[in-house]
């Protein structure tokens, strides 16, 4: 890589490529979004509790955005510095490695399938280990149980993993692998603590861990630092070579894009679920209270660990109001149609269509409304809903201030629903702390920005980045103590009606 030459250059590109959409942004040196591409990628349904997505969809979508992003700009290649990598995370690829095709579609992370395997380790006593060395939850929702479901399908694919003629990764692993023509197998420390495969306390692939899963090693990436060269782009994407200098997984490159820097500070990122983490230094924080340990990111040579809170519906509910019961017709009318009542008039909606993720995991439970008198009305259905999004953030709050012993003084928010004031009033009055929505809402792609930036030398230090982040608004608590704990002690009923 030519270092002084792309310290010179204008834009870092960010490629985040998530649950709903590929998007690519371009970003100057103050951090301000230049331009930028986005297409849609469609979710599969092959049975119920099942969902894949195409790979291959995956990477036209990346490739396309690009395109995009680049013309808004009428950028030429070369003035872009480094490529930062970001994705949706645990979703699971394998692929030949000697032609790169994928041999079954991606199994998403919002899938299932596992439940049963998951089932049968828990049965076998695996669970405490696994908790202890990875400092996630034997869940479906990690790779190490879509990997073996995947090998499972026929005993050829067992074999050829074995052979080292398959390769695994996670969806950024998959893009750098093509990106860069099939020169590069990896990934970064982010995106290997949530295979359950990755021993977060010695920072390696846990031999233990790929018996238990029945995971071939001939088939992982080499795991790198979030902030550092991992490749070069092949000429024939962009028509010069890029540098690739940051991966980090969506939620973690949201905490990095939201400059939570410091141990205790905290983000909430309000997309197709809601995942909130805080900084925990470098300390690995075991959860007692149902949330995950992981790792943030990884640069100078130093591991910043997270604990995360991650709620599989938030935004999915809203889109459910859409295209399931039909009462509105897109996203942002939930705002006023559940403003035309004051409060839920005693509804409670427990959006657990997948199952409840942090901090209750429960594979089995299936949502749920309460509280239906002869007076409720789609209002109020619309309220519940939103209520139901800062209602799961406030159980993974407070379980937050338990395992950290730290009293949390504020929340920083981003993702698509927080364009929504209401609910954002809302989640200041039910957690009585003030929650502050950044102008830049697009923190995701941003940290992945930052960690490529930081090692292409465009930025040359993490000082350099504290003038970008700017408050766009900040909503304070305004509801009395005793009006907020009667609304939650509603919620926990209805959880506990829910919980299978
Ligand atoms: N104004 C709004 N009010 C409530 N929810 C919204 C609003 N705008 C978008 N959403 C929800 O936010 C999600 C999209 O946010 P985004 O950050 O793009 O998600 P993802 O990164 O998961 O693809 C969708 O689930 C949508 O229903
Ligand atoms: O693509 P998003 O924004 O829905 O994020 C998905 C998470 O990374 C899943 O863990």
């Amino acid at each position: 890589m030519q270092k002084s030459a792309r310290k010179q250059a204008d834009f870092i590109l960010a490629l985040d490529q998530g649950t709903t959409s590929s998007r690519a942004i371009l970003f100057d040196r103050d951090g301000k979004v230049a331009g930028r591409g986005q297409e849609e990628v469609t979710p599969l349904f092959p049975s119920p509790g099942h969902v894949e997505q195409d790979p291959n969809q995956l990477w036209l979508t990346t490739l396309s955005s690009t395109r995009k992003a680049i013309d808004a700009v009428g950028a030429a290649p070369r003035e872009i510095s480094a490529i930062g990598l970001t994705n949706q995370r645990e979703t699971t690829i394998i692929w030949d490695r000697h032609t790169g095709v994928p041999v079954t579609n991606a199994v998403v992370w919002q899938s299932r399938i596992t439940s049963p395997e998951c089932a049968r380790l828990k049965a076998l006593g695996h669970e405490p280990l696994i908790r202890e060395k990875t400092g996630l939850v034997l869940d479906p929702y990690f790779s190490a149980t879509k990997i073996s479901w995947i090998l499972d399908q026929s005993p050829a694919l067992r074999q050829r993993a074995e052979n080292g003629d398959l390769c695994f990764g996670t969806v950024d692993s998959f893009l750098l692998w093509r990106l860069t023509a099939g020169q590069v197998h990896a990934t970064d420390v982010t995106n290997a603590s949530r295979t359950l495969l990755w021993n977060l306390h010695e920072g390696a692939w846990d031999q233990e861990l790929l018996k238990i899963f029945r995971v071939p090693q001939a088939m992982l990436p080499e795991v790198k630092p979030s902030s550092g060269l991992f490749g070069m782009t092949d000429r024939k994407w962009f028509g010069e070579e890029l540098p690739i200098t940051g991966i980090a997984g969506d939620q973690q490159a949201a905490t990095f894009g939201q400059q939570c820097f410091t141990p205790g500070l905290v983000k909430n990122t309000y997309g197709t679920g809601c995942f909130v983490v805080m900084n925990t230094g470098s300390s690995i924080v075991p959860s007692k209270y149902g949330l995950l340990a992981t790792a943030g990111w990884k640069m100078s040579g130093q591991t910043t660990f997270a604990l995360e809170g991650a709620i599989f519906a938030a935004g999915a509910v809203i889109q459910w109001l859409r295209d399931g019961l039909q009462i509105i017709q897109q996203a942002s009318d939930s705002e006023q149609l559940a403003s035309r009542v004051s409060d839920n008039g005693g509804v409670y909606l427990v959006p657990a269509f997948v199952g409840l993720g942090a901090p209750y995991w429960d594979a089995e439970a299936r949502g749920a409304i309460y509280g239906l008198t002869r007076g409720a009305t789609k209002e109020h259905v619309c309220r519940a809903a939103l209520e139901s999004i800062v209602l799961q953030t406030r159980d993974v709050v407070e379980s937050m201030t338990c395992d950290s012993g730290l009293s949390i003084p504020e929340l920083r928010v981003d993702g698509g629903a927080t364009a929504n004031n209401l609910l954002m009033q809302m989640q200041a009055d039910i957690l009585g702390i003030p929650v502050q929505r950044p102008q830049i809402l697009e923190t995701t792609a941003l940290g992945a920005a930052y960690l490529a930036g930081l090692a292409s030398g465009f930025w040359p230090q993490l000082a350099d980045l504290s003038h970008h982040w700017h408050v766009d608004r900040v909503f304070e608590p305004r509801i009395s103590v005793d009006h907020r704990e009667t609304w939650y002690a509603g919620w926990k009923k209805a959880i506990e009606r829910t919980r299978s």
